[in-house]
């Protein structure tokens, strides 16, 4: 009989090599997903009643995970070489490296490096928790980037740094496969008798929650389940805290307030409950008994819909030395400690987004919503609904707004919309205000077609992003960067691209900016095969650079029309795009496009027809 295996890869290419290295192995039957840390809760709850007999998972989530479960947890190490492989990759760094992990990879990290002779500082922290403060004073010395395991790269990356994932390779995979043989043997024992408490306790038809000592839930029956949201079996050997916040509060106030019986009243989802907690011992332990019973339905109004991204950026996550790109950064730092507007300018793929975020990061509001509208997505009918609201939905302003609005392309609104936007603005107080186009504000204030009073409340500040052409010496830190986040997403092992292939990158002219970086170097990554990548395996991607930059850029515009609507729709659109193209200079576009200026501006006007 083979062992069930669940494992939980933290990134995306350690599914992929345990999947290939488990598929030659006949003892194990191994079921990968990918998940980190608090994803992988809703993967393993359920873990047991599956039938898995041992779940496989690595660093931090392992750690998290074996809170949670009462199957044995194995981990999958960090090895020597795998250490080695990613400081091959960051040996020649211009930026300040340093490694953040527990012992184990501290230590390896020190041994690999001496011998390297590299001096890579090694920050060892005994419990997660200590991360963040590992981090802070790794960057205090001048640290831009870290090496370390999913905990401390996303924790570097929630407070605006790199980080460097340290992968596992082939070896240490096999060395978890080992462990996981040795350790189902011990705890096939220990499960039979566990089995046969769980079937008393679900005999029992009542609302019933079951905790043991420490919060983790034994026993949660069919209502609970309901209650709480879960799908039947699910709760089992979660923590309560996780699983249900409320009613870990309750609990812990009985705890508090040495109540051995206690009756409360929560809010659970939309319902409201009266719980009743009992504390029972068992064996010299206490465990909770809890019986929930539903007093009434309530339903919370949903907010609109705007995108809110999560990740927390800082202008240290700006990659790049340069003098253009660190101007830049100097003057952004200085206007986000000021309320004022500020209207970003640069080339598509410059990073104008990324820089809106880390001004809104490093502002007084920086805690608070970062909300995106793309302009260039909203038709006027939308543009209503967000400003205005619904029946059951309250507009953008209503009911106060105190975080950064980020107005994405705002050159590309409508002039409806652009009116829209000023009234309601103009009502809205509070809010601050960062807007991004690809057109110079300068140049959108000399045409008619934009509403003069609207780029003036968006434009108080100007910040002008550069272009990769501007500061072509950052290319080489951007690449790299770029390989370590496909190192853990492919499961790959690649510590650099030879010098002549990013020389050939350097000569090239990024119309598309960092974008289109991103996916030539991504290509290539795919073609590596090796440690490194190579002329050949890149000359075909290389190649297609050599095209005359005024071309290529062409094609990549229309690419990204918008192809829907009439052909008169998509008629002005393509020309709208050359416009701006031209910089909104009348007399170029007419030329490229060869036609005369008044028929291009009957025809752009379709844009705007609601003036019209
Ligand atoms: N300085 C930088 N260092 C590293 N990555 C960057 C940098 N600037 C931008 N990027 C990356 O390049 C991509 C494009 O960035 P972003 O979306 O901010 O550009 P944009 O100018 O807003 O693009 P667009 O004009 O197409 O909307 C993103 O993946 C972003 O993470």
């Amino acid at each position: 009989m083979s062992i069930r295996v669940l494992a939980i890869a933290p990134y995306p290419g350690l599914k992929d090599l345990l999947s290939e290295i488990a598929g030659d192995d006949d003892s194990i039957e191994l079921h990968v997903e990918t998940a980190d840390l608090q994803e992988a809760v809703p993967l393993v709850e359920q873990a047991e009643r599956q039938g898995y007999d041992i779940i496989v998972s690595r660093g931090g989530t392992a750690t998290l995970i074996r809170k949670l479960v009462t199957l044995p947890v194995v981990d999958i190490p960090v090895s020597g070489y795998d250490i080695l492989r990613l400081l091959t990759l960051v040996k020649n760094a211009n930026s300040k490296v340093a490694i953040i992990g527990f012992p184990n990879i501290c230590h390896g990290a020190a041994a690999v490096s001496s011998l390297l002779d590299i001096d890579i500082p090694a920050y060892a922290v005994d419990h997660e928790s200590q991360v963040m403060d590992a981090l802070r004073r790794a960057f205090r010395s001048g640290v831009k980037i870290v090496l370390g395991d999913v905990v401390t790269v996303r924790t570097a990356q929630e407070m605006g740094y790199h980080g460097m994932l340290i992968t596992s390779g082939r070896e240490s995979v096999l060395e978890a496969l080992d462990l996981v043989r040795r350790v189902y043997e011990v705890y096939r024992r220990g499960r039979e008798q566990m089995h046969f408490l769980e079937q008393i306790l679900d005999a029992d038809a009542r609302g019933t929650l079951v905790l043991d000592e420490t919060r983790t839930i034994r026993y949660a029956n069919e209502a609970v389940c309901q209650f709480l949201g879960t799908m039947s079996g699910q709760l089992q050997g979660s923590g309560l805290i996780l699983s249900s916040p409320p009613l870990a509060a309750l609990v812990k106030q009985a705890e508090e307030g040495m109540h051995s019986e206690l009756e409360q009243y929560v809010h659970i989802q939309d319902r409201q409950f009266r719980v009743k907690m009992t504390r029972h011992p068992v064996d010299g332990k206490s465990g909770w008994l809890l019986q929930l019973e539903a007093l009434e339905q309530w339903r919370i109004e949903q907010l609109n819909p705007v995108r809110i991204p999560s990740r927390v950026v800082s202008f240290d996550q700006l990659i790049g030395s340069s003098d253009a790109l660190q101007k830049a950064v100097n003057r952004a730092k200085k206007f986000a400690a000021s309320d004022r507007s500020i209207w970003v300018c640069g080339e598509k793929g410059t990073g104008k987004s990324l820089f809106a975020q880390a001004l809104h990061s490093a502002s007084r509001r920086g805690d608070q919503s970062f909300y995106i509208v793309s302009c260039d997505e909203m038709t006027d009918e939308q543009t209503d609904l967000l400003l205005s609201g619904t029946a059951h939905a309250p507009g953008l302003f209503d009911g106060g707004f105190g975080g950064t609005l980020y107005l994405k392309n705002a050159d590309r609104l409508t002039r409806y919309a652009q009116t829209q936007w000023l009234y309601a603005l103009r009502r809205s107080g509070g809010v601050r205000l960062i807007t991004s186009s690809l057109v110079p504000l300068s140049k959108l204030q000399q045409r008619t077609e934009y509403n003069s009073e609207l780029l003036l409340l968006l434009g108080e500040l100007q910040l002008n992003v550069p272009s990769l052409r501007e500061r072509p010496e950052d290319l080489e830190e951007i690449v790299r960067v770029m390989i370590a986040d496909y190192n853990s997403e492919s499961g790959k092992q690649i510590v650099g691209i030879r010098d002549q292939v990013l020389e050939r990158l350097a000569q090239y002219g990024w119309p598309g900016n960092i974008i289109e970086l991103e996916h030539t170097v991504r290509e290539m990554l795919i073609l590596t095969k090796g440690h490194y990548t190579e002329y050949g395996e890149a000359a075909e991607v290389l190649e297609r650079l050599q095209e005359p930059d005024g071309n290529r850029t062409k094609i990549e515009s229309y690419a990204q029309i918008d192809l829907s609507g009439t052909f008169e729709e998509i008629e002005a659109r393509i020309l709208w795009h050359v416009l701006q193209e031209e910089g909104l200079n009348q007399s170029k576009a007419c030329k490229r496009l060869g036609m005369n200026r008044t028929t291009l501006w009957r025809k752009t006007n379709k844009m705007f027809k609601n003036e019209t």
